[in-house]
């Protein structure tokens, strides 16, 4: 089976019936103001709305304080959040009781280690997600990560891949790995925050034939 797709930082309800139309998976909606993807809780609301239970909605939040938190599940009522700051553990178990959401942690991959440090999620986030590590945004910038560091790795807890990925280099991604999701945002865009429909349907061609 191919793996899950998640289309990330949509921002229209067009890119939304796209992304769905085109066969993902999964959507991203992301509420962090550095991003050129933010989308206020309002319009987050909306096109949560929009796509309803047509594909699971996740809301990517970026080390959020406990009041914007709460704010922004409550409002948005997402499948899935999607933690992409450096939240704790603690935090993400205290989120995990509170809504019915699923609990996704993103972690920047370095190195080796970062395979240990990660294990301090297990039990509490239902997915982690290998990003690149954080440079001046935490995400979102289109930079890879050394996909051989999972190459033969153990997996203890469902994940996923993000950073970096296109049409063109997902299919070597997926063989490189063995990702049962694929995560994108930068690399299926015309321009920082605005979705190529060409793009988005020939990300999940690719992902398709693998
Ligand atoms: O999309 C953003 O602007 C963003 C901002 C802050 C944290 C994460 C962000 N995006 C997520 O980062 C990964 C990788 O994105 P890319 O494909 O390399 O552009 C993905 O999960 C995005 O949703």
């Amino acid at each position: 089976m191919p793996p899950l797709v998640k289309i990330c930082g949509l921002t229209t309800p067009q890119a939304v019936d796209d992304a769905i139309r085109l066969g993902a998976t999964h959507i991203g909606l992301v509420h962090y103001e550095p991003s050129q993807r933010h989308v206020d809780l309002k319009t987050a609301a909306e096109l949560r709305k929009r796509a309803g239970s047509r594909v699971k909605v996740a809301l990517l939040l970026v080390n959020a304080s406990q009041q914007l938190t709460g704010d922004a599940l409550g409002t948005v009522r997402p499948d899935i959040v999607q933690f992409h700051g450096s939240e704790t553990p603690e935090w993400l178990a205290v989120v995990k009781r509170l809504v019915p959401a699923e609990i996704w942690k993103a972690v920047g991959i370095k190195d080796a280690g970062t395979l240990e440090r990660m294990q301090k999620y297990r039990g509490i986030a239902d997915r982690i997600l290998f990003d690149a590590p954080a440079a001046a945004l935490p995400g979102g910038t289109g930079t890879r990560f050394d996909w051989s560091l999972l190459k033969n790795h153990r997996h203890s807890m469902d994940w996923g891949i993000a950073g970096g990925l296109t049409p063109d280099n997902v299919a070597q991604a997926i063989a490189e790995t063995g990702a049962p999701l694929v995560d994108v945002s930068s690399g299926v865009e015309s321009a920082p925050g605005v979705k190529d429909v060409d793009k988005v349907a020939a990300f999940l061609k690719a992902v398709a034939a693998c």
